[in-house]
């Protein structure tokens, strides 16, 4: 077998291209035939036939730019990141924390197995604390029932592993006793796999309990999924012309923390975070509210809402970074099959396991938070991303072709990024 080529991802002086020539460079980079650069292109990327078949009263397709991420090294592998986003600066500026960080060495990431939670809620339970132990002492049974049905995931290793059982004592509806099934999913994401098991499971769990069971559905708070990345750095590497890399890396510091300690400032950081996540996740067809839920639920696991990230000075005086959230993502089931696209990323990022992709996506969160964190704690976030919004704020105005990057510049140089100061520069010329 032959050894795939690994890929550069640094691709110096890609933003000055036109998209065309922006993809042969990273299909050529990536070593992607024509089919895989037409469908990254988007040109009959998603057949309405297909379409149609994902969703229901499909009317049409919507669609998104995609962008790639350069410069990521994640556990000393280079990759090239797809990103389907539609707010300006996000991939710049992944790119940008990237590229400080591959001179250190890059990210360094890891992850857990890829297990889910499925719950079976159980009412009408005169015994909670015993049909507890009923329920655990028909643990071996109910898990060989559980993996009776999916003998593909079984086959792969995965399956149901473990069966935990939550009691509630006083809920609004009385006791409540609530089974978890402990499944590893492979290269699924998981959810209907767990929620077919569960739903398998629920007539036998009445008969054990001698209750009603009610939701049989996985839960998004993917805890034995973790993933986690980080990153250190010199101070020296956040040197510019203008700012000193150790006051930066400082500066980073003091922004985390008003974010550990203020759920205010908390949720504005962690939508930074999502800013890299996200994208990815619907470039690969994975569920984006799902990773939402399960990012949320973990930045509130101690009651209080914090930071999913942490940056604190090294004993050298550098920086170093830190992401562990849930991480639910599969490379088989959902749409991660069904859309040509999203299979095209996949090539693109050459993952070989869900959870490698878990690994990257973390890095890529890490990197936007990064990215965020450096631009508020020195000059802002207003000139850098708004420097790339003036794009926007052109076509807006009425700017098409050439006109779009003219009027952005001039906007910019003007100090005015504003719809109306673009209408005037428009009809001026
Ligand atoms: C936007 C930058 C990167 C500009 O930063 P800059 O200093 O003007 O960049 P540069 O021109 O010196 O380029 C540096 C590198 O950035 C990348 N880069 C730079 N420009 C481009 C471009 N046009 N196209 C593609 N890549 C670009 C590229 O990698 C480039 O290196 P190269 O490869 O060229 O040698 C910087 O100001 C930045 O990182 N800002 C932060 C932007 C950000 O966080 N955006 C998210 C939206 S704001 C938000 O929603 C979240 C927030 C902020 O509220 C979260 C929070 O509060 O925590
Ligand atoms: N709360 C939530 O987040 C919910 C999300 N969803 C949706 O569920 C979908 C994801 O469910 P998911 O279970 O991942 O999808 P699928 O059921 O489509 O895919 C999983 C199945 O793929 C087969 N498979 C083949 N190869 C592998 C492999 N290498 N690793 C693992 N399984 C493999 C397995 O069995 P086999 O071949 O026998 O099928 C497995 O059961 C998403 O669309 C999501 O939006 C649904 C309900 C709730």
């Amino acid at each position: 077998m032959t050894k795939p080529t690994p890929v550069n991802a640094r691709i110096a002086g890609l933003r000055d291209l036109e998209p065309s020539a922006r993809l042969d460079a990273v299909c050529a980079a990536a070593g992607l035939d024509q089919s895989d650069r037409a469908l990254l292109s988007g040109a009959g990327a998603l057949p309405l036939a297909t379409a149609n078949g994902m969703i229901e009263n499909v009317v049409g397709k919507f669609e998104m730019p995609m962008g790639v991420a350069t410069n990521f090294c994640v556990n000393g592998k280079d990759y090239l990141i797809p990103m389907v986003v539609e707010e300006p600066s996000v991939v710049a500026a992944a790119s940008y924390m990237a590229r400080i960080a591959r001179a250190g060495g890059g990210f360094h990431a890891s992850a857990d197995d890829p297990v889910m939670r499925a719950q079976v809620q159980v009412l009408g339970v005169s015994d909670p604390a015993a049909a507890r132990l009923r329920i655990l002492e028909h643990r071996d049974e109910l898990m060989a029932l559980a993996n009776s049905k999916d003998k593909v995931l079984t086959g792969l290793g995965g399956g149901c592993k473990d069966i935990e059982v939550h009691v509630f004592d006083d809920t609004p509806v009385g006791p409540m006793v609530v089974l978890h099934l402990i499944v590893d999913v492979r290269d699924a994401m998981g959810a209907n796999t767990v929620n077919t098991m569960a739903e398998l499971l629920a007539p036998k769990v009445e008969t054990i309990t001698g209750g009603t069971v009610r939701l049989r559905i996985l839960s998004n708070l993917a805890d034995l999924r973790l993933v986690r990345a980080r990153v250190e750095l010199e101070a020296a590497a956040l040197d510019t012309d203008v700012l000193n890399g150790a006051d930066v890396a400082q500066g980073i510091v003091e922004a985390c923390a008003l974010a550990v300690i203020d759920p205010y400032r908390a949720a504005t950081h962690n939508k930074g975070i999502m800013n890299g996540i996200d994208p990815v996740v619907i470039a690969t067809g994975n569920d984006w509210r799902a990773v939402e839920a399960g990012a949320h639920a973990f930045a509130a696991r101690s009651g209080r809402y914090t930071a999913l990230t942490r940056w604190e000075r090294t004993a050298s005086g550098g920086l170093s970074g830190s992401i562990e959230l849930p991480m639910a993502l599969g490379l088989v089931g959902g749409a991660t099959r069904t859309h040509p696209a999203a299979q095209a990323a996949l090539r693109l990022l050459k993952v070989k396991t869900a959870t490698e992709l878990a690994q990257l996506v973390a890095a890529v969160g890490l990197a936007q938070n990064m990215a965020a964190l450096r631009a508020l704690a020195t000059e802002g976030i207003q000139r850098g991303h708004m420097a790339l919004h003036a794009r926007n704020i052109a076509i807006t105005a009425g700017a098409t072709g050439a006109d779009i990057d003219r009027v952005a510049r001039a906007i910019v140089a003007a100090g005015d990024i504003t719809v109306d100061h673009a209408r005037t520069i428009l009809d001026e010329t």
